[in-house]
C-alpha cells in the first residue's frame, strides 16, 4: 500500500502561481518510505503577460517531509496539479496551454445572471458546453486544449508544431451567446438555452433546442439527464427540466386562460427510418399531406398532466434507443432522438388545434473518420445517413436565418419532421453545441465549433461570433483580411462536408 502511494507520489508536480507573476514547480522525484521523507525538485519561474520573462531563476532538490507535501494545499493556492514530464506525453504543450491561461481573465458565468438571449432579433441562438476529462482521459493523461473564460468566449489551444519541430499553440477563439466551461451544471445550462423557449410555446411559438457534438461530448448527459455509473438520471436533463417548466406555465395566470393541453411524443430517426419510442419502436412513415403538411403517421402522442409522466417516458423511451459503440463511448446513440412537447387549445373537434410545439433534439454524434475505417457496411450506412441529415440541418437552419422563402426540409427524414420548426414567423432554435476537452478530440472540437459559428453567423452578426487567431490572449478583434480568410476558409469546409457526404452516399449504393 505504503510502496504504491510512493509510486504515485514520485513524479507529481505542483505549480504554484504568485501574484507578483512568479510561479514555482515543485516535482517529487524519490520517496523514502521509510524515512518518511521526500526528494522534491523546485524551479521557479518569472511570467509576466503569459511571455516566460525569465528562464528558470531558481531549481534546486530538497528533501521534505511526506507530512509536509501532504499539508501544501492547507498553506498555499494551487492552480493545477499535474504529473511529471516522464509520464505525462505532451507535457510541453501542457505548460504553455498552463502559462496561457493565467493570462486570461475569467468571468465564470452564475445562476444569479439575467439571461441575455435576444429571441426577438434572432431566430437563432448559439451556446456551447465544455465537457469535463474523463476518467480515460485522465488515465490516459490527456491534457486539456479548451479554456471558457466567460462572457460566450471559448478558447481551443491547438497543438501545433513547426518544421523545425518547435512547438506552438494555435490559438483559436470563437464566441457564442453562452458558454459553459466542465463545471457547469445541467440546471445551469438549461437556465441560458431551453427555459427562455419554454415560454415562447404558450405565445404560439415553435421552438426547437438541439444538442450537437461529436460522439460522447455530452449530448445525451445534457438533454436526457446525469449518468450514475450506467444509470441515466432523467430528472435532470434538459427534457425533464422543460417538460416541469410546462406545467408551471400551464397552472400560471397569465396562460390559464387559453385552455391548454399537454401532449408529449418521443421517437428516433435511425438510418432515415422514424421509429416510436413510445410504442414498442414500432416503424412510422413521413408523409406530406395535400397542404403540405408533414405526418408521421401513427405516433403515439400522449396527453399528459404532470412533469412525473412525461420523466417516465423519457426513461421508458430512452431505454429503447438505438445505441453501439464508438471509439469516444461505449454507449454511444446512433439515432436522433425527438421529445416534442405539444400544447393543443381544447377544443370540440376531433384533432385540437396545436397552439405552440417544443422539439428538443438530441442528435448522433458528428464524427465522420475514425469510427467508419471498419468495413461493416452497416456502421458506413448509419454515418453516411448522420451526416446527411446534419448537413441538411445546417442548410435549413441557414435558410432559416436568411429569411430565406425556400427551406430545403426535404433533404432528410430529420429536417422532414421538424419542417414546422423552420418555417412560420414563429419559430426559434436554440443549438447546444457540446465539446470534448482532450486534445485528442482536437480536431472534432474545431469541426463542431465551425458548425455552431456558421449557424450563428446567419444571425448577421458574424464578425463578432467568428473564430479568431488569439496571438493577445483575447484582446485581438478580426481584421478584414482574417475575414476575408475566415469565409474562404468556411466555404471550402462546406463544400468539402457537401462532397464527403455525397460521395458517401454514392459509395454505399453501389453494387
Ligand atoms: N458535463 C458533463 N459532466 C460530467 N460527465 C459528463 C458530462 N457530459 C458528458 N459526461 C459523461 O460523458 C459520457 C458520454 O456522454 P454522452 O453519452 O452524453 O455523450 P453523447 O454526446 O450523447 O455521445 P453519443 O453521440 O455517442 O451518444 C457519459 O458517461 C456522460 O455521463
Amino acid at each position: 500500500m505504503e510502496t504504491s502511494l510512493s509510486r504515485l507520489l514520485v513524479g507529481l508536480s505542483v505549480q504554484i502561481s504568485r501574484s507578483d507573476g512568479r510561479v514555482h514547480l515543485a516535482t517529487v522525484k524519490s520517496v523514502d518510505t521509510v524515512k518518511s521523507t521526500a526528494m522534491v525538485e523546485w524551479h521557479e519561474r518569472n511570467i509576466f503577460r503569459g511571455k516566460e520573462v525569465s528562464n528558470i531563476a531558481d531549481s534546486r532538490t530538497q528533501t521534505v517531509h511526506n507530512e509536509s507535501l501532504v499539508q501544501y494545499p492547507v498553506s498555499m493556492t494551487f492552480t493545477s496539479i499535474q504529473f511529471g514530464e516522464a509520464s505525462r506525453p505532451n507535457q510541453k504543450f501542457y505548460e504553455m496551454i498552463q502559462n496561457f491561461r493565467e493570462t486570461l481573465e475569467i468571468t465564470p458565468i452564475s445562476t444569479t445572471d439575467l439571461v441575455n438571449l435576444n429571441f426577438e432579433t434572432y431566430k437563432i441562438c448559439v451556446c456551447v458546453r465544455k465537457r469535463p476529462l474523463n476518467k480515460q482521459e485522465m488515465n490516459r493523461k490527456e491534457i486539456d486544449v479548451v479554456s471558457v473564460p466567460g462572457n460566450g468566449a471559448l478558447l481551443v489551444h491547438e497543438p501545433k508544431q513547426k518544421v523545425d519541430l518547435t512547438k506552438y499553440l494555435d490559438n483559436q477563439v470563437f464566441h457564442f451567446d453562452y458558454s459553459f466551461d466542465e463545471t457547469t451544471t445541467n440546471d445551469m445550462v438549461y437556465k441560458f438555452t431551453a427555459k427562455p423557449l419554454v415560454q415562447s410555446i404558450f405565445e404560439s411559438c415553435m421552438a426547437t433546442c438541439f444538442a450537437y457534438g461529436q460522439t460522447g461530448s455530452g449530448k445525451t448527459h445534457t438533454m436526457g439527464g446525469d449518468f450514475t455509473g450506467k444509470q441515466q438520471n432523467s430528472a435532470k436533463g434538459i427534457y425533464a427540466l422543460a417538460a416541469q417548466d410546462v406545467f408551471h406555465y400551464l397552472n400560471h395566470r397569465r396562460y390559464a386562460d387559453l385552455d391548454l393541453s399537454v401532449y408529449v411524443s418521443f421517437f428516433e430517426i435511425y438510418n432515415g427510418k422514424v421509429y416510436d419510442l413510445l410504442n414498442k419502436k414500432a416503424k412510422l412513415r413521413v408523409l406530406e399531406d395535400d397542404r403540405q403538411q408533414v405526418q408521421v403517421v401513427g405516433l403515439e402522442e400522449v396527453y399528459v398532466t404532470t412533469a412525473e409522466e412525461v420523466i417516465r417516458m423519457i426513461q421508458t423511451g430512452s431505454a429503447c434507443r438505438t445505441s453501439g459503440q464508438t471509439s469516444a463511448n461505449a454507449n454511444s446513440s446512433r439515432s436522433h432522438a425527438v421529445l416534442q412537447i405539444v400544447l393543443r387549445r381544447n377544443d370540440r373537434a376531433t384533432t385540437l388545434p396545436l397552439h405552440g410545439k417544443f422539439s428538443l433534439v438530441d442528435l448522433a454524434g458528428n464524427e465522420r473518420g475514425t469510427d467508419v475505417s471498419s468495413n461493416d457496411r452497416s456502421t458506413l450506412v448509419e454515418t453516411a445517413e448522420i451526416n446527411r441529415s446534419l448537413l441538411a440541418l445546417k442548410e435549413c437552419i441557414r435558410s432559416l436565418g436568411k429569411n430565406s422563402d425556400h427551406i430545403p426540409f426535404r433533404m432528410s427524414t430529420l429536417t422532414k419532421v421538424l419542417r414546422d420548426s423552420f418555417i412560420g414567423e414563429n419559430s426559434k432554435t436554440c443549438m447546444i453545441a457540446m465539446v470534448s476537452p482532450g486534445m485528442a478530440s482536437c480536431e472534432y472540437t474545431m469541426n463542431t465549433l465551425r458548425y455552431a459559428d456558421r449557424v450563428k453567423e446567419l444571425n448577421g452578426n458574424s464578425k463578432a461570433s467568428r473564430a479568431v487567431k488569439a496571438q493577445e490572449p483575447l484582446s485581438s478583434s478580426s481584421s478584414d483580411e482574417d475575414t476575408n480568410v475566415y469565409d474562404a476558409i468556411s466555404q471550402v469546409a462546406d463544400l468539402e462536408e457537401k462532397v464527403y457526404v455525397e460521395l458517401q452516399v454514392v459509395f454505399l449504393t453501389l453494387p
